[in-house]
């Protein structure tokens, strides 16, 4: 372990009860109107903590989190980065835009083998979600690896186009095909092949994270490496039948496809070929890297595992060294609160239902998966549903609370954390009646969990990872759409403090944002924060010299 032992403060007075920080994922600040599924929503404990005295407002999106622009909505990955490591790193979005404008994605050894690849004749292939989301990629990264593939004479090019519709409008796909599919008859001619060979919406089609549905990935494969799936002569074609075929049909859930010419799919993948998965985020990117990658692979039946070079764009998780091979260093994210609170023992435990499971472990610690140190830490996951989460707004919300309770009631944990999945999962769907249920089943754990911690002495600290429930539709030219993509509103950050042993003010803090909270929680434990942290928002007296 590297990090420094913490210190405490003299005069600090300890307390019976455990730190609890409840995440509410994908719950803002909206504009209070009746767009916005919070305000919609009936919840008096919220409404009650939003009047505490220990709350504000913090930053979760753009530069807040360590992403390229103002206009880049927060997502979980930076979001649980930036709570977890107490400072901003530059993410991923930022680091590939800075490998592609000076040149560096293609300098390793990586495209050296894909290279190779194409020099022998074997096919390159991308695989990725094509939009300018910005959560798991950017359009314009794919756009540059395919300008250097033709830069660098490469003769026959495959991408396979997950469809978003998730962080970006539900019907948006062709804004994004059709460019896509210029761009590459652009590239193609003399010699040059460039084409989409399969796809699919990203609920169904490859996709999954966590382990919670391994049958997307094996769609995904079916579709990508076998040629498996609907047959369209076109990606644009099989969008525009999705549509017409059924009118709800949003571009995540749309069936996986393949594009074919004489009935023959054009671009399957053979042994000889590179694949690259171009998205830069872990969470959704490691099932299919397995996949890829493992020998003794039992998740689902591969039929043939084709002999091929594969890389991702950056490497998902550092531990596990999954992938192998990958063109860009993702963020280092070291020195995380898990890492300093192992090192001054004390005990956390972190829950959350499998959606979000990596969120409050994998994230939080800086997207490296598995226990810091399994002496002072617990881990638990609460296996979600396999449904669309409209259809089941309260999701594991129960289970969640009733396993803090008992561990609070158990009080062997300082601090505890948990991810309360609903605003966010729900709020993906965009079903107006389900986000008001989800917010409100958040709502109801809350009570149950302050009033655990009040019994047991302790103190509750409420806060979000970015917006998501606050925006449920926009309203252009009189016409309402949907909106399921996260938002740029800030989030709330309460505490409450039922240990009544110390004395906690406001810190002034100017933009106050997501990596102001570690620090903050260094404070609520006792502990004087890492120089290095971004301050806390909070200031520690002892309420004996108070008094
Ligand atoms: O992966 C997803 O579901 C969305 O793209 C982003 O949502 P999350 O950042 O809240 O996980
Ligand atoms: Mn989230
Ligand atoms: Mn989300």
């Amino acid at each position: 372990m590297t990090v420094d032992k913490l210190k405490k403060y003299a005069g600090y007075s300890e307390f019976s009860g455990p730190v609890v920080l409840v995440i509410m994922d994908g719950v803002g600040i909206g504009p209070g109107d009746e767009s916005d599924g919070v305000h919609m929503a009936n919840t008096p404990v919220l409404d009650r903590l939003f009047q505490e005295k220990l709350f504000t407002r913090l930053k979760a999106h753009g530069s807040a989190v360590g992403l390229p622009s103002e206009n880049d909505m927060g997502n979980s990955e930076v979001g649980h980065n930036a709570l977890g490591a107490g400072r901003i790193f530059s993410q991923g979005a930022q680091l590939v835009n800075e490998a592609i404008s000076s040149g560096s994605v293609t300098a390793g050894s990586s495209w050296a083998m894909i290279r190779q690849c194409a020099e022998a004749g074997g096919t390159i292939h991308f695989i990725g979600l094509v939009s300018d989301g910005n959560v798991h990629s950017h359009i314009d990264h794919l756009f540059g690896l395919l300008d250097q593939c033709s830069a660098n004479g490469f003769k026959k090019v495959r991408v396979h186009a997950l469809l978003d519709g998730r962080d970006v409008d539900p019907k948006s796909a062709l804004n994004y095909i059709k460019p896509l599919e210029e761009k590459l008859s652009r590239l193609s001619g003399n010699g040059a092949d460039y084409r989409i060979a399969s796809g699919g919406g990203r609920m169904i089609t490859t996709m999954d994270r966590y382990n919670a549905n391994w049958s997307v990935v094996e769609r995904g494969w079916k579709a990508h490496v076998l040629g498996e799936g609907r047959f369209f002569s076109s990606a644009s074609e099989a969008v525009s039948t999705y549509y017409s075929e059924d009118p709800e049909m949003t571009d995540q859930y749309m069936e996986s496809f393949v594009i074919v010419e004489d009935d023959v799919p054009v671009g399957t993948i053979e042994d000889g070929d590179a694949v690259v998965f171009f998205n830069f985020r872990g969470d959704r990117a490691i099932e299919i890297s397995r996949a890829f990658e493992e020998d003794g692979f039992s998740e689902f039946d591969r039929v043939r595992k084709p002999d091929v070079f594969y890389a991702g764009l950056m490497q998902y998780d550092g531990d596990a060294e999954i992938p192998a091979n990958y063109l860009i260093e993702p963020p280092a994210i070291s020195k995380t609160l898990g890492e300093y609170l192992c090192r001054a023992e004390v005990s956390s435990f972190a829950i959350s239902e499998t959606q979000k499971f990596g969120h409050v472990t994998y994230f939080w610690n800086g997207n490296r998966s598995g226990y810091i140190d399994e002496k002072f830490e617990l881990y638990e996951e609460i296996p979600s549903d396999k449904i669309e989460f409209d259809q089941r707004p309260w999701m594991k919300a129960a289970e969640i609370t009733d396993r803090v309770l008992e561990i609070i009631a158990g009080a062997n944990h300082k601090f505890i954390r948990l991810n309360l999945a609903n605003g966010d999962m729900v709020g993906h769907t965009g079903f107006p009646a389900s986000i008001r249920i989800a917010v409100e089943t958040v709502d109801i754990s809350l009570k149950r969990i302050l009033d655990a911690v009040q019994k047991a002495g302790g103190i509750t600290v409420v806060t979000a990872d970015h917006g998501n429930a606050d925006c449920m539709w926009k309203k252009k030219n009189g016409t309402i759409t949907p909106m399921v993509a996260h938002t740029l509103n800030p989030v709330p950050f309460i505490v409450k403090d039922y240990s009544d042993s110390n004395s906690f003010t406001m810190a002034d803090i100017q933009n106050p944002g997501l990596a102001n909270v570690a620090a903050t929680l260094c404070v609520l434990l006792g502990y004087i924060p890492p120089d290095d942290y971004e301050p806390s928002l909070l200031e520690w007296k002892s309420s004996t010299t108070d008094s």
